[in-house]
């Protein structure tokens, strides 16, 4: 994969963290250190949280985020933010490598939809370039995999074929849709699941040669798509159950990652957003076109050449 843009260092930088939904997700067995070994596609979505850096002259590193009611030091943005300097051993030099780190959360916490862990990738891709740290992509997402197994797609900011627990990534182009996605108000943790018993966790392996010319189709969905989470999910979580029948009215409707959002596509935003206007009370939801590209990159470097 490619590397990133080395520039003069600036001391602000205000950058996206995209969704991704899993358009397919199979549980192929577990390993000897409790983790699952899996095939998925990683699709990133053009909605997502915003994050806005700016450097420090001492080695504080503050995160401010209005209505994430977790403590500050175990956002995973403080987690991402601290390993990074503690990595490239900056935090022991003469350099300051602090920052005021402010996040706007527009992904909801525990969705399957990824906005912790892009949170954390967009940091690591940020203070790399405002520390001066000249990390390659690799090396950032080896850092990301520390913290969670979905980082390192956020990292390499494209879309994917991803083997592994979600690590071994193989860029694709997904034939371009829009998804409507619907967020139950209730909270799955992927590690409970993960070790529930009744989880599926011996499906047979897709392969990569299935995808080809690593292009996406609708056929290819509708043939593929499907979540080894869901069936388990949907007996735990009636939300997410009642979520799903609603939305399969209109189209074939399945779980991301372990939930508990659920999303269908469609072939325009006018046909998503007519879907989701007539969603029951209470029940929330967004509409976001796929995309291939991470738009935190594109930022990156569009402000890389400017500076
Ligand atoms: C379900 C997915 O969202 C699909 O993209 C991911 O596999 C989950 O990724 P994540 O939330 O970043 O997961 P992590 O924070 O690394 O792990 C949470 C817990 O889930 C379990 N876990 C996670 C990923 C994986 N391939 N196998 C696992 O068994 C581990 O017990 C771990 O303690
Ligand atoms: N910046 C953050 N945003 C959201 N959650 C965070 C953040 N930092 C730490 N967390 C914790 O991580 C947990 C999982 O959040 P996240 O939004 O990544 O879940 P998810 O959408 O299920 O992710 P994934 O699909 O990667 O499993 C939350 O319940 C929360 O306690």
């Amino acid at each position: 994969m490619s590397s990133l843009p080395s520039t003069q260092p600036t001391q602000s930088l205000r950058l996206s963290a995209p969704a991704k939904l899993n358009l397919t997700l199979r549980i192929l067995g577990r390993r000897a250190d409790g983790y699952h070994e899996l095939e998925t596609v990683f699709q990133l979505l053009d909605f997502g949280d915003q994050l806005t850096f700016h450097t420090r002259a001492d080695n504080t590193i503050a995160v401010h985020c209005p209505g994430l009611d977790i403590p500050p030091e175990q956002n995973l943005v403080y987690r991402a933010a601290d390993l990074l300097r503690h990595s490239v051993g900056k935090n022991a030099g003469k350099e300051a490598v602090g920052a005021d780190i402010n996040l706007q959360k527009n992904l909801p916490a525990g969705g399957g939809i990824g906005g912790g862990s892009s949170d954390a990738a967009t940091t690591l891709l940020a203070l790399n370039h405002l520390w001066r740290c000249n990390l390659d992509l690799e090396q950032l997402a080896g850092l990301g995999r520390q913290l969670g197994a979905d980082i390192p797609v956020f990292v390499h900011g494209h879309s994917a074929w991803a083997e592994g627990v979600g690590e071994r990534l193989t860029p694709i182009a997904v034939e371009p849709m829009w998804y409507l996605v619907l967020t139950p108000d209730c909270h799955v943790s992927t590690g409970e699941l993960f070790s529930h018993p009744r989880l599926t966790r011996d499906s047979a392996a897709i392969t990569l040669a299935a995808l080809r010319d690593r292009r996406l189709t609708k056929q290819w969905l509708a043939q593929y798509a499907g979540n080894d989470f869901q069936p388990l999910v949907e007996a735990l979580y009636p939300e997410v159950r009642n979520a799903r029948a609603w939305l399969a009215q209109f189209g074939a409707a399945q779980l991301t990652g372990s939930g508990a959002c659920v999303f269908a596509a469609f072939d325009s935003e006018e046909a998503a957003q007519n879907v989701l206007k007539k969603r029951p009370e209470g029940l929330e939801g967004f509409v976001a076109a796929g995309i291939d590209q991470s738009p935190a990159h594109e930022q990156l470097a569009k402000f890389a050449a400017i500076v």
